[in-house]
């Protein structure tokens, strides 16, 4: 049975775009408030109906506490749900992820994304919602793939209210989870950043994608458009999207989060001073200028 909270928060986010936000730093790796404001107002004023802080993108397992409760506060103040990405460290305790939970919810936050743990995942999700009440997305993550059995369980949880999928390109493991989400009743909500379309396509009833962490338009048109039954419309932007995906989630694929700082940068969100991965993986030449001419193309 699913709880009052995950299912409020599973019809709050249904048909909604979630950015999952970049973390702009300088090169000291100091979070400038006034900076991290303006973007996370500009991503809700482009078309992010939700804020997604601290997951990958946002390099949540990176930052300390007082930098993810100056996140988590800033995008509460935006006014729009916010789910916080919980976990992710190698090594982690349950106890310490459900610290995390805690805060999360005294600054306000929505919900939760918690990342996948290989330990009795059941268990750990259950640890963080008698912790802090919130409700939850699993995140079955390519990296950390849950197995079909454990993810039909943890759908099950009344903490859930659904299941945010990156597979990545493994579309039959994409579609077996947003099949789950669906016959437990929970929200199917689409991570696939390449194959966003075709997620729509395969049941997925919401978004939480890296892609709307910058050219946040593209991403809002296509999940709009095939919400709003005008599939004409879906097909191109969809092709517009994919030919940005393209480009940025691409190997090595942990170049994404850079890949989409520089786009925030070129579009005026972030300075360029704040715009640099201190977790990036070293890019191709010419990488930069690829992503960009894509970019300002659409
Ligand atoms: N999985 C990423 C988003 C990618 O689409 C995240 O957690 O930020």
């Amino acid at each position: 049975m699913i709880a009052p909270a995950a299912a409020a928060l599973r019809d709050r986010l249904r048909w909604r775009l979630t950015a999952a936000t970049a973390t702009p730093v300088d090169a000291t790796g100091a979070v400038d408030p006034d900076v991290l404001d303006r973007y996370l107002r500009g991503l809700v004023t482009d078309g992010a109906e939700a804020l997604a802080v601290l997951a990958h993108t946002g390099r949540g397992p990176y930052h300390d506490e007082a930098t993810r409760d100056l996140v988590i506060s800033r995008a509460v103040a935006t006014g729009t749900p916010v789910i916080v990405g919980v976990g992710g460290r190698p090594g982690e305790r349950t106890d310490d992820v459900a610290a995390q939970a805690v805060r999360a919810a005294t600054f306000g936050a929505a919900g939760l994304l918690v990342f996948p743990v290989d330990d009795d995942p059941v268990a750990h999700h259950d640890a963080l919602w008698h912790a802090a009440g919130l409700p939850m997305l699993a995140f079955d993550l390519y990296l950390r793939p849950y197995a079909e059995p454990t993810l039909a369980e943890l759908l099950r949880h009344p903490g859930v209210a659904g299941v945010k999928v990156a597979r990545l390109h493994d579309a039959l493991a994409c579609q077996a989870a947003l099949a789950a989400a669906h016959r437990a009743d929970r929200l199917a909500v689409t991570g696939e950043d390449r194959m966003f379309g075709p997620s729509l396509m395969w049941g997925a009833e919401a978004a939480l994608v890296g892609l709307a962490a910058a050219a946040v338009p593209v991403t809002a048109r296509v999940l709009r458009a095939y919400a709003d039954k005008r599939y004409d419309e879906f097909v191109t932007a969809s092709a517009d999207l994919d030919r940005l995906a393209e480009v940025t989630f691409t190997e090595p694929m942990e170049g994404y989060v850079q890949r989409m700082l520089w786009i925030a940068a070129e579009e005026g969100r972030i300075p360029v001073g704040h715009a640099g991965d201190p977790h990036a993986p070293a890019l191709p030449d010419g990488d930069r200028d690829r992503v960009l001419r894509v970019a300002g193309r659409r």
